[in-house]
C-alpha cells in the first residue's frame, strides 16, 4: 500500500530514459480533461466517467503504446511497436501546477501535451481564462528555455462535444502559439478533441510520437 501510494505521488522522473523510451508531460488548466485524455491515449476504448475527480493526484504511467495502432495492424506491427514505443506519461494535477513548473520541469522530457477546454470558471470571461492558460503555458516554456531543447508541443482543444467549445484557430490566436515557433523553433500542433467521445486523440498523439521519433533520429534527443 505504502509503495503504491508513494509511486502515485512521486516527483517527475529526472533521469534520462533509455534510448527507445520517451517521457511526455501533460499540462493544462484545472479540469480541462488532462487525465481523461491520458486515459484515452492508453486505451481508446476506455469509458470516461463524467464524475471523475482527479485533483491533487500526480500519476506517472508507464505502458507500451500498442493500443493505438489501427485495428488492421498485424501481430508483427504490434510486436515492433511494443519494442519501440515505451512511453512514460507524467500527468500534472491542478494543485501542483505553480510549484512544479520550474526550470527543471521539462528536463529529460521528450514531448509536451497541453490540454485546454475553454470552460471559464466562476464568472471568468473566455478572454480571462485564455490569458491565464496562455500565461501558464508560456511560463513553463520561458522557465525552461535554457535547460531544454524545444520539445514538440501538442495542444488538445478538448471537449469538442460541447456547444460552447472553441476552434483550433481561436486557440492558436488566444495562446499566441505562432510566437512559440517564432521565438524558439519549437514544433507545435493543435488538435480539436473530445476525450469523452474518443475523437481526435489518436490523430493528435500520432503527430507527437512522429515528432519525437524524428528528433531522436535526427538530433539524438
Ligand atoms: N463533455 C466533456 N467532458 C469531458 C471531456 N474530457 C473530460 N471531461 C470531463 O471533465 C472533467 C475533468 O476531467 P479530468 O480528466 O479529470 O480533467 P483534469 O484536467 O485531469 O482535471 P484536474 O487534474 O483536476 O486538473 C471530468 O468530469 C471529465 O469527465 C470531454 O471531452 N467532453
Ligand atoms: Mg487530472
Amino acid at each position: 500500500m505504502g509503495n503504491t501510494l508513494s509511486n502515485l505521488i512521486s516527483p517527475p522522473p529526472q533521469q534520462p530514459l533509455e534510448s527507445d523510451k520517451y517521457l511526455i508531460k501533460i499540462m493544462g488548466p484545472t479540469r480541462a480533461g488532462k487525465t481523461s485524455v491520458l486515459e484515452k491515449i492508453k486505451d481508446p476504448n476506455a469509458i470516461i466517467n463524467p464524475a471523475i475527480y482527479t485533483a491533487n493526484i500526480t500519476c506517472d504511467v508507464r505502458f507500451i503504446w500498442s493500443s493505438v495502432l489501427p485495428s488492421s495492424s498485424t501481430q508483427d506491427d504490434r510486436s515492433i511497436a511494443e519494442k519501440r514505443q515505451a512511453l512514460t506519461f507524467y500527468d500534472t494535477s491542478s494543485s501542483e501546477r505553480q510549484s512544479t513548473f520550474n526550470s527543471s520541469f521539462l528536463r529529460h522530457t521528450h514531448g509536451i501535451i497541453f490540454v485546454i477546454d475553454f470552460s471559464p470558471q466562476d464568472g471568468q470571461t473566455r478572454e480571462e481564462y485564455a490569458a491565464e492558460a496562455s500565461k501558464s503555458l508560456w511560463g513553463v516554456i520561458d522557465e525552461s528555455a535554457n535547460s531544454v531543447q524545444d520539445q514538440p508541443l501538442l495542444v488538445f482543444v478538448n471537449k469538442k462535444d460541447r456547444p460552447d467549445s472553441m476552434t483550433a484557430e481561436e486557440v492558436i490566436e488566444l495562446l499566441h502559439l505562432e510566437d512559440i515557433f517564432r521565438t524558439s523553433g519549437r514544433r507545435w500542433f493543435v488538435q480539436e478533441a473530445s476525450a469523452l467521445r474518443g475523437e481526435g486523440i489518436t490523430i493528435g498523439f500520432a503527430w507527437l510520437l512522429a515528432q519525437m521519433q524524428d528528433r531522436r533520429a535526427n538530433c539524438g534527443l
